[in-house]
């Protein structure tokens, strides 16, 4: 019969092979639910030592009769042994909970080996994604519930579903034993989605501070033999940090742009996306939460400018200047307007990016329906990145303009300012508004 057919007492009985970490707290899991627990090892007089008393620790082919469920807590590496039990294994549950250590290490997955190894036995994987630490706690609150499930046997899948429910644990249900590989993927992945964002940041980064090195010190050094290189640790960082701000956030309408593009060139909605632009699209979110981290340590870095001895020598120094200049008011009316209008700007274009990046989080962006985030996300986000802009264009101004000694070298934040968000807007008013005012495009 299936794999459900077994006597009765055994199926109260859970069979774990291997007596390592995994083994012990899994053990551990099971009694306290309510389960018999017989493991099997290579010297079950050892290994019993490490178990309750409770526990039946025998030998791998003892431990495998007395169960229909069986745990491989054993490494992959050592699952070729399992071959001289293959008689004793037909018709059981196996259940691989075996992780890698690097993502895609073999060609198949962990679970798709043991099947082949094994076809008469009904492999489950699962518990992979649980770790020998979430499996001591008593309070599930403390760690990560979800187990993912999958399995070829649809009833060995539903029947370790259900065990897992009885241990505490959510199961999701992945389908068939080809999930596998994407579930030992999950718990060895390092940010899924953050390598290409983190990697554009870091490329700007040392973009922008390599060019403003250049330009704020190295350039009036050579030049005017002027000493500037006090302002690489706060301002040089604080100009890199805007720049690359508002860049990323460019770049996320960017993708929607070109993506719009692609649709109204092909004329219809339903044509694949080139890769580049499919995983661009999608990363969308990952650059507009690093556009807001880097906009909230550039405000941080701003409001610090004041607390610096250079800012104070400065100001003594103008004051001075003044007195023996004897001018008694130097209020410049321009000067302050800009200056004004360019800390609001910046305000604002915070306080967007954090209602931007409040709502990208799950549990509030389940709360929005589809209208209201992409209202958010879309107009509000593109609001945020021209009033940004208008913020970079206010700072820009005077030293692209006035200041002598930066005349022929524009800042990086006025280029991108001037280069990228204006001209989406045109892009988008001249293509999508005005060829195909009906049309919905991507957001
Ligand atoms: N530790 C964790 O947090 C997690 C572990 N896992 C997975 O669980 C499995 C076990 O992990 P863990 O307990 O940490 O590993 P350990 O290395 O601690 O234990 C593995 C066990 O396998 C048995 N074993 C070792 N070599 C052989 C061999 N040549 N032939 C047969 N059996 C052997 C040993 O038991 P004995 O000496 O009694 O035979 C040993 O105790 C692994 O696949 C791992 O990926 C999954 C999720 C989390
Ligand atoms: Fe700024």
């Amino acid at each position: 019969g299936g794999p459900g057919s077994g006597p009765g007492p055994a199926r109260h009985t859970v069979a774990v092979l291997g007596s390592g970490d995994f083994s012990k707290c899994l053990t551990a899991r099971l009694l306290r639910c309510g389960f018999r627990v017989v493991v099997g090892s290579r010297q079950p007089k050892m290994a019993a030592h490490a178990f309750p008393h409770v526990v039946d620790v025998t030998h791998h082919e003892d431990a495998v009769g007395k169960a229909h469920i069986v745990f491989l807590a054993i490494r992959r590496e050592h699952y070729s042994f399992l071959w001289d039990l293959k008689h004793l294994l037909e018709g059981k549950i196996l259940v691989d909970v075996s992780n890698n250590r690097r993502v895609n290490q073999y060609p198949e997955s962990n679970a798709e080996y043991l099947a082949s190894l094994l076809p008469d036995s009904f492999v489950v994987k699962g518990f992979n994604v649980i770790s020998a630490w979430a499996l001591q706690q008593s309070c599930p609150k403390d760690a990560s519930t979800q187990v993912l499930i999958c399995s070829d046997s649809l009833e060995a899948r539903q029947q370790i579903m259900e065990l897992a429910r009885q241990l505490n644990f959510h199961p999701v249900d992945l389908g068939p034993l080809s999930s596998s590989r994407d579930i030992e993927n999950r718990p060895i992945q390092l940010f899924p989605g953050w390598k290409g964002p983190v990697l554009a940041a870091v490329a700007l980064s040392i973009f922008f501070f390599a060019y403003s090195f250049v330009r704020d010190i190295i350039h009036p050094y050579v030049k005017f033999k002027q000493s500037d290189f006090y302002k690489i640790p706060m301002e040089l960082v604080n100009r890199t940090l805007p720049t690359v701000a508002i860049t990323l956030l460019a770049l996320v309408y960017l993708a929607g742009q070109l993506a719009a593009a692609h649709q109204l060139y092909y004329g219809t909605k339903y044509r694949h996306f080139p890769h580049w632009l499919e995983g661009w699209l999608q990363s969308r979110k990952q650059l507009g939460l690093l556009s807001f981290f880097l906009a909230a340590v550039h405000v941080l870095y701003s409001l610090c400018l004041p607390l610096r001895r250079s800012e104070r020598y400065l100001l003594l120094n103008t004051a001075y200047q003044q007195v023996h200049a004897n001018v008694e008011n130097a209020w410049n009316e321009e000067e302050v307007w800009r200056v004004e209008m360019y800390v609001s700007f910046g305000i604002m274009s915070l306080g967007l990016l954090s209602l931007l990046a409040i709502t990208s989080i799950p549990s509030i962006h389940h709360t929005l329906n589809w209208r209201e985030f992409s209202f958010i996300q879309s107009t509000l986000g593109y609001i945020a990145l021209l009033i940004a802009t208008l913020h970079g264009l206010l700072f820009g101004w005077k030293r692209a303009f006035e200041e002598e000694a930066y005349r022929f070298y524009l800042p990086p934040s006025f280029v991108v300012a001037l280069a990228l968000p204006p001209s989406l807007t045109y892009i988008e008013m001249c293509v999508v508004f005005i060829l195909h005012p009906n049309q919905t495009v991507f957001p």
